[in-house]
């Protein structure tokens, strides 16, 4: 029941649409007791045979006219009950997704994908059944159930009544138990099912290292133990459910036995009529379904709660990176200093130390250092991925953090290492951050980033789609589409993190030449592992182990023996023996 006080919140809002759906049950309930009587007192007119032709055809009418009328309330009702937990649904899963949508990428790595889209789909229905299905067999299983007893204890007999209940009590136990039973391994169940979905996900992002490692077979066998998995738990799940019909229909038969019974010799005593009899056993039919809508609230009802609890838990999960209350909506612009003294992404090492750069507004910063030295840290938190603690970022002098994040986000486009394309057409992806731009505007990012001449051979131009119903694109061709979708936002900050390794040198001259050209007021900051891309720069940085260890132009760098400069002419070294090669 702690999950109906938990969607309080939305009973209350959605109160009307509850109450005349609860309303109209209970109207329909009490129609369904009609029928019942009707029946006795046509077989007590047949058995005193002074049942009349006329006589019938007004009860056969007030039968029909009781069905049709049940039949359009219960449709109302369905529509309201029913509809109301739809919308639930969507209301808790946008308000998840909103959430997904502002956790951390801390949040990412702690989280499994496969549990978060379980939460989506399974809590999301479980909790949907309760305020619909669960609302239903609650109030019908109350309603219906104490209806037709006080019924059958006022009009025909209620020594008999009592006699026919005598069994209840053993089913209210049993369901009690079944429920917490089931309780347990539904959370098991839906625990085995976040796990396969998990499962899933990686093995479709990975398929191509398992196909490369030919690692097929152990993949396949893998799964296989996780989805019996779900199948074991789901069996006790299904053991423990299926137990609920068959001991409601082992209680109702002993109440009918008793009713029979006990009801023949009332009868033969004449305490109560043949016809009485019959209504009495045609109630006690109709006791059946309360009886296992109770059941199945209580099932309901225990998984609703086990997916409540699930999604509060994520929801719950606070924010790492929050606007302030005074925080400004306006986008920062300006000169860019970085003052970090120190951050950790969990104590465990010091990720970011002591680092100090002053970027005029329209210079390009490199940032070069060996993999792990910080770089991605760094400009996240620019990005304001995390906060720093020890230390600030400012823009224009002011702290990033008095900016509200997403002024901020208008002011940066970045690229990341790990791009990502959807299911759309090149276009689209393009113009994802700018979904009216133009395909001027289009053409002209995909030409700054190299990629236009590309687009142009495919047989639909940028009207092909990417991904797994359209065209394979290679690391390089898809790193350009994501410079592109940054450039069309001409942004007054944009980061390129290690964006230029998947394109050839003279490709990656060629977008350098054009960011140039159209970046001259605005600020660039490109992290690389190839020299090559940040030796133009206004100021390099170099780090190491999270530190600022050089700093100044590549003529700066160059002059002394510097991690730069020894990196940069391996790396010259490097390259012209690749121009050998491929000169041969
Ligand atoms: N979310 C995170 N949680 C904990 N540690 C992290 C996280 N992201 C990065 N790190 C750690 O921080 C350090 C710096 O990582 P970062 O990705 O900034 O390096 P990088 O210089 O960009 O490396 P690369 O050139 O390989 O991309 C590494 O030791 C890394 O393991």
């Amino acid at each position: 029941m702690k999950v109906f006080v938990d969607l309080g919140w939305y009973f209350k809002q959605e109160k009307w649409r509850y109450l005349t759906g609860i309303f109209i049950l209970i109207l329909v309930s009490a129609l369904t007791l009609i029928p019942p009587y009707i029946i006795g007192v046509v077989v007590d007119g047949i058995s005193a045979q002074a049942l009349t032709q006329q006589q019938l055809l007004i009860w056969m009418t007030v039968l029909l006219a009781i069905g049709v009328l049940s039949y359009l309330l219960r449709y109302v009702w369905r529509i309201l009950i029913f509809g109301a937990s739809i919308k639930l649904a969507r209301i808790l899963r946008d308000k998840l997704y909103e959430h997904f949508t502002l956790m951390s990428g801390k949040f990412y790595q702690k989280k499994r994908t496969g549990d978060l889209m379980a939460h989506a789909t399974n809590d999301i229905r479980a909790i949907e059944q309760t305020a619909g299905a669960g609302v239903l067999t609650l109030v019908d299983s109350l309603t219906m159930g104490s209806f037709v007893i006080i019924t059958m204890a006022l009009t025909i007999s209620w020594e008999l009544t009592l006699i026919a209940l005598i069994p209840m009590p053993f089913m209210a136990l049993m369901t009690s138990i079944y429920g917490s039973m089931l309780h347990k391994r539904f959370s098991r169940a839906q625990q085995a099912f976040s796990s396969l979905n998990d499962k899933v996900q990686e093995s479709m992002s990975g398929i191509k290292v398992t196909k490369a490692h030919g690692y097929e077979n152990e993949e396949v066998s893998s799964f296989k133990s996780q989805s019996n998995n779900v199948v074991r738990k789901n069996m006790a799940v299904a053991k423990v459910d299926a137990l609920f019909d068959p001991t409601i229909s082992l209680v109702v038969g002993m109440s009918f036995f008793l009713s029979i019974a006990f009801g023949a010799v009332y009868v033969v005593n004449e305490a109560i009529t043949i016809g009485q009899l019959t209504s009495f056993t045609v109630y006690l039919g109709l006791l059946i379904w309360p009886m296992l809508a109770f059941g199945w609230f209580f099932n309901i009802v225990e998984r609703g709660r086990a997916s409540n609890d699930r999604v509060n838990n994520i929801l719950k999960v606070p924010m790492d990176v929050k606007d302030s209350a005074q925080a400004a909506s306006t986008v920062p612009q300006g000169n860019i200093s970085f003052q970090i003294d120190r951050f950790s992404y969990d104590e465990t090492e010091e990720n970011l130390k002591d680092i100090h750069i002053e970027l005029q507004e329209g210079n390009t910063l490199g940032v070069a250092g060996r993999t792990g030295s910080g770089k991605t840290t760094l400009v996240k938190a620019l990005l304001r991925d995390f906060d720093i603690k020890d230390g600030d970022i400012y823009i224009g002098g002011k702290s990033i953090r008095s900016f509200e994040k997403n002024a901020l986000l208008n002011a940066v486009a970045f690229v990341p290492q790990d791009h990502f394309l959807f299911s759309a057409t090149i276009a689209d992806n393009i113009a994802f951050g700018k979904p009216d731009a133009s395909y001027k505007e289009i053409i002209e990012a995909a030409r700054h980033a190299g990629i236009h001449a590309d687009i142009s051979r495919f047989t639909e131009g940028y009207e092909t789609m990417v991904g797994e119903r359209g065209v394979t694109l290679s690391g390089g061709q898809k790193q350009r589409i994501s410079i592109a979708r940054a450039l069309l936002l001409n942004p007054q900050i944009l980061i390129l993190d290690d964006s230029l390794s998947a394109v050839d040198a003279r490709t990656e001259e060629f977008i350098l030449r054009n960011l140039k050209k159209i970046r001259q007021n605005k600020t660039t900051i490109i992290t690389a592992h190839r020299l090559s891309a940040i030796m133009h720069a206004d100021e390099i940085a170099v780090l190491d182990q999270g530190e600022l260890t050089e700093k100044g132009t590549h003529n700066d760098l160059m002059h002394f023996e510097s991690w730069y400069k020894t990196m940069y002419e391996a790396q010259q070294v490097e390259m012209k023996i690749e121009e050998g090669h491929g000169d041969e």
